[in-house]
């Protein structure tokens, strides 16, 4: 299992989770959160206004998948999140070694 983490552009928030209910994906944690990429310093534009501080509110998206389906999860997410713009955002993927469904005490793949 893989934890694929996105970084967006928050209005890209809600195109990018219909396009991965699209291929399936069961479940999403989102989070607001600041950060800089490359352009530290310099000026990002986000709802019309210019940001000149380092920190720029982005979304966090988390999505915890089995192997087989990381690749097409991440293009999901490349192709959705894109404007071609500075500040598109980054995706990280990581390993995951256990995951358990409270509910039910499942482990693994069967609790995803
Ligand atoms: N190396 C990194 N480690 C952790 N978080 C990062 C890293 N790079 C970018 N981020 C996060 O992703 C967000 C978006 O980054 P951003 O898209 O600006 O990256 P970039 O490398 O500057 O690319 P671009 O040139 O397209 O702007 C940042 O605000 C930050 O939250
Ligand atoms: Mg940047």
């Amino acid at each position: 299992m893989k934890k694929v983490e996105a970084i967006i552009k928050p209005f890209k928030l809600d195109e990018v989770k219909d396009a991965l209910n699209e291929i399936g994906i069961q479940g999403i944690t989102v989070s607001e959160i600041k950060g800089f990429g490359r352009q530290k310093g310099h000026t990002e534009l986000y709802r019309g206004a210019e940001y000149v501080v380092d920190f720029i509110p982005k979304i966090k998206m988390e999505i915890i998948v089995s192997d087989d389906i990381v690749s097409k999860v991440v293009e999901t997410i490349e192709q959705a999140a894109k404007t071609g713009r500075i500040g598109d955002g980054k995706i990280f993927v990581t390993p995951v070694e256990e995951v358990v469904r409270i509910r039910t005490g499942e482990r693994g793949e069967d609790a995803l």
